[in-house]
């Protein structure tokens, strides 16, 4: 395919609907049984060739969206479908035979490298795991080939990860990942312990693979000028619950719910041109065990009306552009 074009097709690679993870929880000198709402009835669709981001902030549900869409643990109720294949329930031996083309990709490096094993093993160990039948010559010829192309250079085989800078060790796990040439890609705050500009060397190199190899990428991030850079479509999360899904231009231009536009006043602008209004959220974030009634956002929207206090707001779709749970629309 000629740089710089990406295939974005009709084609559903995963379908996630009304899922639900709720966690029980022990409260108080009685041990009352709680839950905390981690993911409350979610419903979204990424399609293939697609970068689809979850951003929200700490405690909205993106680490447990993406345990819950890589079989890590199991949901409660919904639906998770995997091109054509609903996963939901099925045992871990099923899930594990989906770890080829679906592959998770995590904060620190580092805690996921054994620190004892050489970066030709950390690499191979996948393809020992995934392709049995692959000789030793072939799986090192793709391990050479596949850190070459993650910039990482096959004269460091040998190397442990500790010899490293962290943006290095980062392209070790994006190499672990596509050496099984997956599909889906859920990269889980990839980027987020990185320096700035390292930041920028990962998700462009993310891209380079994106087009060279036709992947679907699954981002997760709490912040929205990294997603900026990556997405197509952009799923804006708020205590377990999805506010608005729009593509990049639209949410960054048009963003519809309050708390989307309030998390984009808080990017740092450097040309006056791009500055935002500040809109600074009242109080924090409630506790995910004993949530607001109605929309879950309304103990801290500026726009807040009495219907907000009472009524969950429905999903809707907005000029064909957006979708949006808000009463204002
Ligand atoms: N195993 C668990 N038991 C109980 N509560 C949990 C468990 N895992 C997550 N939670 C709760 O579920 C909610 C969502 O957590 P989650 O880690 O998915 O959020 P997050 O958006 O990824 O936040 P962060 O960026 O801080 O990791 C939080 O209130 C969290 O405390």
């Amino acid at each position: 395919m000629a740089k710089g074009v990406r295939r974005l097709t009709s084609d559903t690679v995963l379908e996630i609907t009304n899922l639900k993870k709720y966690f029980p929880i022990s409260k108080g000198i009685f041990a009352k049984k709680v839950h905390v709402k981690a993911i409350d009835d979610v419903s979204f669709s990424i399609r293939k060739g697609e970068t689809a981001s979850i951003v929200g902030e700490s405690g909205c549900g993106k680490s447990t969206l993406a345990r819950l869409v890589n079989g890590l643990i199991e949901a409660d109720e919904g639906k998770i479908v995997f091109k054509d294949k609903d996963l939901t329930h099925e045992k871990e031996n099923v899930w594990r035979s989906y770890r080829q083309p679906m592959q998770m990709i995590f904060q620190d490096p580092y805690a996921s490298l054994s620190p004892k094993i050489k970066v030709k093993d950390l690499v191979g160990e996948p393809l020992k795991v995934h392709r049995p039948t692959m000789s030793k010559t072939e799986r090192l010829q793709l391990v050479e080939e596949t850190l070459d192309i993650c910039g990482i250079g096959r004269h460091h085989l040998n190397k442990y990860p500790h010899q490293f800078s962290g943006g290095q060790r980062q392209r070790i796990g994006i190499s672990r990942a596509l050496v099984l040439h997956p599909e889906l890609m859920i990269l889980d705050e990839a980027v987020s312990a990185l320096d700035v500009s390292v930041q920028a060397q990962i998700l462009n190199l993310l891209r380079d693979l994106q087009e060279r190899f036709d992947l679907t990428y699954f981002f997760i991030s709490h912040d929205l000028s990294v997603v900026e850079h990556i997405s197509d479509t952009i799923i804006v999360m708020y205590l377990g619950n999805i506010v608005e899904i729009a593509d990049k231009q639209t949410l960054f231009h048009d963003p519809k719910h309050p708390y989307t536009k309030a998390l984009l006043s808080s990017i740092p602008q450097t040309h006056p041109k791009n500055q935002r209004e500040k809109i600074v959220l009242q109080g924090e974030i409630p506790n995910a065990a004993e949530p607001p009634s109605g929309c879950k956002f309304h103990t801290r929207c500026p726009m807040a009306m009495d219907i907000c206090k009472k009524v969950r707001p429905e999903m809707q779709t907005i000029e064909d552009a957006s979708q949006v749970a808000c009463h204002l629309y």
